[in-house]
């Protein structure tokens, strides 16, 4: 027997995250549970405003579709970039949210996502540098953070990143600037960074407006550029380029699991680091990409820091957070009927 059960969440957010020019105020999204001969598997579909293509509705209204044929015993099957049916073409495309959350929910259904997870997580370092610098020298293993870039003055960046690099002598950064600078204000980061410093850049994500000025700058500059953004724009594939050292996945953005995974082996065979990211998810979403990580990209972090951004954890806690938990019991005041009532 198979059921479907759709769940409707709503979690506050801390006040302040602003996405895009917009405050997040909470964080708006479902929760696919499926069941089938006493088993059972769960995923999130979160699209994540100012991101997203598609809203939460549309999400949810192609997600209801697929569930509807899945509990009367058709199997998607994950291909490109949503879900599509054996039976052909009478459900268009599943957008990327609704088609990463029921891929993850089926593939804890057949085991096939490992459950094994470190549960770490590169740390997104936002504030006072100075009061970062003992956490960033307790991190274990190989040390690397994250810090956003392109908010203020470029001075300003190459001071704080200057300051962290110098403080803890074994710290590698990912720089992040969500293609807000122009040539020249990304020029004039580079001016002002310790040129002793660049090694220890893993990599800038999307530093200028564009894939070619930002290719411009990594041929400049000596200092290594990772794709986030463009890589959802239609028409750029994943290709070695010159000063290209990584690609920034997130999956609730992307598509189904297959088509993650098949964007991670174009990545490796590019020579390119495969980096899987948050866009935000519940800590149900992050323990999933956790395990997504450690199954498919063994040996590289995650950029996963951003549950501390949310006043709520979603029924799986994150190992170790303080924040109080969510179950599923709490979201029917917005359960969707099941699906499986439907069939
Ligand atoms: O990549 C990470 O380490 C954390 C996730 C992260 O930085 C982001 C998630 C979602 C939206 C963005 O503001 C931001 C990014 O641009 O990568
Ligand atoms: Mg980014």
């Amino acid at each position: 027997m198979r059921r479907a059960t759709l769940y409707h969440y709503s979690l506050p957010m801390e006040a302040g995250v602003v996405l895009r020019n917009q405050r997040l105020k909470s964080r708006d999204g479902l929760v696919v549970r499926l069941e089938r001969d006493g088993r059972q598997g769960e995923g999130e579909i979160a699209p994540l405003p100012g991101f997203s293509r598609e809203t939460l509705a549309e999400a949810g209204a192609s997600a209801l579709e697929i569930l509807r044929r899945w509990v009367n015993g058709e199997d998607p099957l994950a291909d490109g970039p949503g879900l599509v049916f054996a039976a052909g073409a009478a459900v268009p495309p599943a957008p990327p949210s609704a088609a990463f959350g029921i891929s993850m929910a089926l593939a804890e259904l057949d085991q096939s996502l490992p459950d094994a997870a470190p549960y770490q997580t590169v740390p997104l370092c936002t504030g006072d540098p100075d009061g970062l610098i003992p956490l960033l020298a307790a991190l274990p293993g190989r040390k690397i953070a994250k810090v956003k870039v392109g908010m203020y003055e470029a001075i300003r960046d190459s001071v704080t990143v200057n300051l962290l690099l110098d403080a803890v002598p074994d710290l590698h950064l990912r720089l992040d600037a969500n293609r807000s600078w122009t040539p020249a204000k990304a020029a004039g980061f580079a001016r002002y960074l310790d040129p002793a410093h660049v090694a220890r850049i893993d990599f800038l994500e999307e530093p200028c407006a564009t894939p070619g000025q930002s290719l411009a700058f990594a041929h400049d500059t000596g200092i290594a550029i990772a794709w986030d953004e463009s890589l959802r724009d239609a028409g750029l594939s994943i290709q070695a380029r010159p000063g290209l050292a990584a690609v920034v996945i997130k999956p609730m953005l992307t598509g189904g699991l297959s088509h993650c995974r098949a964007l991670v082996e174009q990545a490796h065979r590019a020579g390119l680091v495969a980096v899987i990211s948050s866009a935000i998810e519940s800590s149900l979403g992050l323990t999933q990409l956790s395990r997504l990580a450690a199954w498919l990209t063994p040996g590289v972090q995650p950029g996963l820091d951003t549950l501390s951004l949310m006043r709520s954890q979603l029924i799986r806690p994150w190992p170790g957070s303080p924040l109080p938990l969510s179950t599923h019991g709490e979201l029917f005041q917005t359960l969707l009927e099941p699906v499986a009532r439907l069939s």
